[in-house]
């Protein structure tokens, strides 16, 4: 599989604190990589790293393009995408203007049409995110209306409609039962189907190992292991530093 995205030695120090620790990661094109670690381990500040929003050292690589010195809004026009722990929709706006507010770079023929019509056009990876993720008959529903589980998918094709072509999600089974954690498991499975590369970070141990092609494990900024979900499941140290015990498959 063609590596999509790398990092080499990625690190990041706040003060005296070295909260990422040299890490080094890929991720194949069409593939759902997890990145999983206790509290405090770093995963957000990877996210961080990556997609530019805090400082750090070491090689940001997408699609053979160096971004290591781009600022967060260009590697987010290269297509390195985030959704942010916690983030929220917005109320007043519906599912499909909450898409535009995340999607919206129309061309200067566009915005004259959207000014003489008042519509905008969905862009074609709003289209596709909609469509991917289920979301076609809520596209006229406010938030409110949603479940927690459909508000958090809204929030992923939110970031995709940029045009991600790696989409890295903070925790985005936060706050979800099991079932809802099982669907939303079961659409970005759809979406890594239809060509996106997908960085998960949850601590939903049955979602992460349940869905993810390949699991980096975190813990004090390290990596201190990576395999297919089983191999993590299996994995002393990981067991030893995270899961505690044995996850069941
Ligand atoms: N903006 C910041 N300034 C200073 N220290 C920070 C900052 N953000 C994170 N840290 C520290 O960096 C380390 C890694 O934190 P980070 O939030 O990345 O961990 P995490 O694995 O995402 O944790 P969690 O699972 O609780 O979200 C921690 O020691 C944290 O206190």
């Amino acid at each position: 599989m063609n590596d999509v995205l790398t990092t080499t030695d990625l690190t990041v120090r706040y003060g005296g604190n070295l909260a990422l620790d040299g890490v080094s990661l890929r991720i194949g094109a069409g593939e759902l990589v997890g990145l999983i670690g206790p509290n405090g381990a770093g995963k957000t500040t990877f996210i961080d790293a990556l997609t530019g929003f805090t400082r750090s050292t070491g090689r940001v690589v997408l699609d053979g393009t160096d971004l290591t010195r781009a600022k967060p809004h260009q590697r987010a026009r290269r297509g390195l995408g985030r959704t942010w722990q916690g983030a929220e929709l917005y109320d007043d706006l519906t599912v499909r203007d909450n898409l535009d507010v995340g999607a919206h770079r129309p061309t200067w023929s566009q915005s004259f049409r959207e000014l003489l019509t008042g519509r905008s056009a969905p862009s074609p990876a709003a289209t596709a995110a909609v469509t991917l993720l289920g979301l076609d008959d809520v596209l006229d529903t406010f938030p409110e209306d949603l479940s927690q589980g459909q508000r958090k998918t809204v929030d992923v094709a939110r970031a995709l409609a940029a045009g991600s072509q790696v989409l890295c999600l903070d925790e985005p089974a936060a706050g979800l039962d099991s079932d809802e954690s099982l669907e939303l498991g079961n659409r970005l499975r759809s979406l890594v189907d239809g060509g996106t590369s997908l960085l998960l970070v949850d601590h939903d141990m049955g979602l992460v190992l349940g869905v993810c092609d390949r699991v980096y494990v975190l813990d004090l900024g390290r990596l201190i292991a990576e395999g297919t979900p089983d191999e993590i499941r299996r994995s002393p140290a990981v067991i030893e530093a995270y899961l505690g015990e044995e996850v069941p498959a």
